[in-house]
C-alpha cells in the first residue's frame, strides 16, 4: 500500500545551527493513527511544521498523497489539517464564523450543514455565537480542532492535542479522534502522554534529538520490548541463590532479603517465570512473604529507550 505521507532523509537546521531534525525517514499508512512520542525539544513540532509548510526543511523530501510537497504544495496542503499547540486565531471572532472562515481559506464553498455537524460533534454548537476569548481553555482547544476539520482533511496532525486539559476532556478528545479515524482520516499525533499513545495509536514512533529511534506497531513494540519486573520479599535473608533459581534473570539484594526479577518479553513469559521461581523457592525451603509484580507499559519502554540511546547519540 502506498504511504499517504512519506518523509525521506529530512533534516532541519535552524538559524544558529541547532539541528532539530536529523535525517528523518518515516512512512505513514493511510487510515492509521500514528503517535509520535518524544521528550521536550525532540523535534516533534518541527517535523509537523515542516510537513505543513510552516518550516522550510534544510534537506530531504516530503511527499503526501503521492506528490512531492516541494513541487506541488498547494493541492496536497488542502488535504492536510493541523491542530496546533496554541491558538493562532483572532480571539474576538465568534466560533461559527472562525470555523467557516477556516474552510474558506482552502477555497471551498461555504457549507453551513457541514460546519454545524462539526460544531455539534465537538459540543461547540451552543457556543457558536460566542467570542473565542470568552471560552474556557478546553473549549478553545475544541475550536482549534473544529478549524482544522473545517475543510475535511484526509490527513490530520494533532500537536499535543490534550496537553494541559483535564481528564474528562482528554477522554472526549480520544473519542473524537477515534470517530475521525472511522471516517477514514489518517491521524498523526504528538504527545507527552504515553497513556494517550497506548490508548489510541496503531503505530508509535519515538523521536529524540531530531532522530527517529524506533517505529513499530504498538502491540509489537510492547511485546518486543516489554518486561516483567518482580520483587520477591523473602522471610529471612539468604546469602546464596540455589543454582536453579540463579539461572533466571534474578539478582539478590545486598541485604539478602529481596529477590529481583527482570525479564520476560511482554508476552506473559515473565509471569510464568516468576511463578516457576516461587515454586523453586518453596522446593528449596526458602520462605517468602510478598511478591510485587509489574508488567511494563509503553511508558517504561519509552523511558528505557530514550535513556538507553541517550549515551549513543550524545
Ligand atoms: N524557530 C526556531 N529557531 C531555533 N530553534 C528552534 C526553533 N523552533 C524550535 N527550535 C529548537 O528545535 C528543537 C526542537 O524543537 P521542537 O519544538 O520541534 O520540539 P518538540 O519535540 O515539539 O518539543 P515540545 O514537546 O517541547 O513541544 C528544540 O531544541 C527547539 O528549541
Amino acid at each position: 500500500m502506498q504511504p499517504i505521507l512519506e518523509i525521506r532523509d529530512l533534516t532541519k537546521v535552524y538559524q544558529g545551527g541547532l539541528k532539530a531534525l536529523d535525517s528523518v525517514d518515516l512512512a505513514i499508512k493511510p487510515g492509521e493513527i500514528f503517535a509520535l512520542l518524544g521528550p521536550n525539544g525532540a523535534g516533534k513540532t518541527t517535523l509537523i511544521a515542516a510537513i505543513c509548510g510552516l518550516v522550510r526543511p534544510t534537506s530531504g523530501t516530503i511527499s503526501a498523497f503521492g506528490e512531492d510537497l516541494s513541487k506541488n504544495w498547494r493541492s496536497a496542503r488542502s488535504r492536510i489539517g493541523l491542530v496546533p499547540q496554541e491558538l493562532a486565531t483572532d480571539m474576538f471572532e465568534k466560533v461559527q464564523y472562525a470555523v467557516s472562515y477556516s474552510r474558506g481559506l482552502f477555497g471551498l464553498a461555504p457549507d453551513a450543514a457541514r460546519i454545524e455537524e462539526i460544531l455539534k460533534s465537538l459540543s461547540l454548537w451552543d457556543k457558536r455565537d460566542e467570542q473565542i476569548r470568552a471560552l474556557s481553555g478546553g473549549m478553545k482547544r475544541r475550536v482549534l480542532i473544529a478549524k482544522a476539520l473545517a475543510h475535511d482533511p484526509d490527513l490530520l496532525f494533532l500537536d499535543e492535542p490534550t496537553a494541559g486539559v483535564d481528564v474528562e476532556l482528554r477522554r472526549d478528545m480520544w473519542k473524537l479522534i477515534g470517530a475521525m479515524r472511522e471516517r477514514g482520516v489518517t491521524i498523526i499525533l504528538t504527545t507527552h502522554y504515553i497513556e494517550e499513545a497506548e490508548e489510541m495509536a496503531d503505530r508509535v514512533g519515538i523521536i529524540r534529538k531530531g532522530q527517529i529511534l524506533m517505529v513499530d506497531d504498538k502491540a509489537a513494540m510492547m511485546s518486543r520490548l516489554g518486561r516483567t519486573e518482580a520483587i520477591i520479599t523473602l522471610s529471612e535473608a539468604i546469602s546464596d541463590l540455589p543454582a536453579d533459581i540463579a539461572a533466571y534473570p534474578v539478582t539478590l539484594s545486598e541485604d539478602g532479603k529481596e529477590l529481583c526479577y527482570r525479564g520476560g518479553d511482554g508476552s506473559g513469559k515473565g509471569k510464568e517465570e516468576v511463578a516457576d521461581i516461587t515454586k523453586a523457592l518453596t522446593k528449596a525451603g526458602i520462605d517468602y512473604n510478598g511478591i510485587d509484580i509489574h508488567e511494563s507499559s509503553l511508558e517504561d519502554i519509552f523511558v528505557d529507550l530514550v535513556e538507553e540511546r541517550a549515551g549513543e547519540i550524545e
